[in-house]
């Protein structure tokens, strides 16, 4: 086996209606790191996701570690999420817990990880935007899953909220074990939190960079790929 990858998704397509949503999608997530995910509306990026999670059909292979993965190694927030706003932060967290068989005593170790651990009483009608985001992201990180997938976690929030997802992305939710995926349309914020950028387009991953040096160094990347036929992996800006 390779190295120290973790997800591994080989050729992986999936078509709707007759439209390729995914096109021979390949790449290796490596654990310890987290993924940037850019591209402009309707690239797919969500779709991507849905996809290693299990939650569509496709061809190509998705690999944990060499062997087919498994829904319960991922932890996500996939759009805004969703809680009962009449229950508390730490009642929608064990409700979700039960349904996903993992143990109640896990509910506060996942608020205290996006700290949030002093809300837990907190009714989510009372939380802000930025506290129920954090609340999602807490929630995809019940059991401590392997992998995280965040999609636009950082979308309609202020700028303290995003400040706060943004200190989450950089210290409490890495973990040498873990592999986080995250995307977003805000190019500097995801520079921020990334070690790695991955481009799609199309459906297809066109690119990756391994680090960018500045938010117009980004920018004029972005540009470049999508407006070109650029494929392959950038040197760092
Ligand atoms: N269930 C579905 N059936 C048919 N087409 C779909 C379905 N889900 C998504 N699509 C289409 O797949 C394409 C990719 O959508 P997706 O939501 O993955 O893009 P995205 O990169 O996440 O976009 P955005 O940045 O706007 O969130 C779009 O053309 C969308 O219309």
């Amino acid at each position: 086996m390779k190295g120290h990858w973790m997800i591994s998704l080989k050729n992986v397509s999936l078509e709707v209606g007759g439209k390729s949503l995914l096109d021979g999608v390949s790449f290796d997530f490596e654990d310890g790191k987290v993924y940037g995910l850019l591209g402009p509306n309707g690239a797919g990026k969500t779709t991507l996701m849905k996809t290693m999670l299990g939650l569509t059909a496709y061809s190509g292979e998705v690999l944990s570690d060499g062997r087919r993965a498994e829904n319960e190694e991922f932890g996500s927030l996939i759009e805004y999420p969703a809680f009962y706003p009449r229950l508390t932060a730490r009642e929608n967290l064990e409700l979700y817990a039960r349904y996903r068989k993992i143990h109640r005593a896990d509910v506060m170790t996942a608020l205290d990880e996006v700290g949030l651990a002093d809300s837990a009483d907190v009714l989510v009608t009372k939380m802000s935007l930025g506290m129920r985001q954090r609340l999602g992201v807490a929630r995809a990180c019940l059991g401590s899953p392997r992998y995280l997938l965040l999609d636009e976690p950082t979308n309609g929030l202020d700028p303290l909220g995003i400040k706060e997802v943004r200190a989450l992305l950089r210290g409490s939710l890495r973990h040498p074990k873990r592999c986080i995926i995250v995307s977003s349309h805000n190019l500097p914020e995801l520079a921020a939190v990334s070690d790695e950028l991955v481009f799609v387009r199309n459906g297809r991953l066109v690119s990756s960079t391994l680090c960018i040096g500045s938010a117009s160094a980004l920018e004029g990347l972005y540009e470049e790929i999508f407006s070109s036929n650029t494929e392959g992996r950038q040197p760092c800006a």
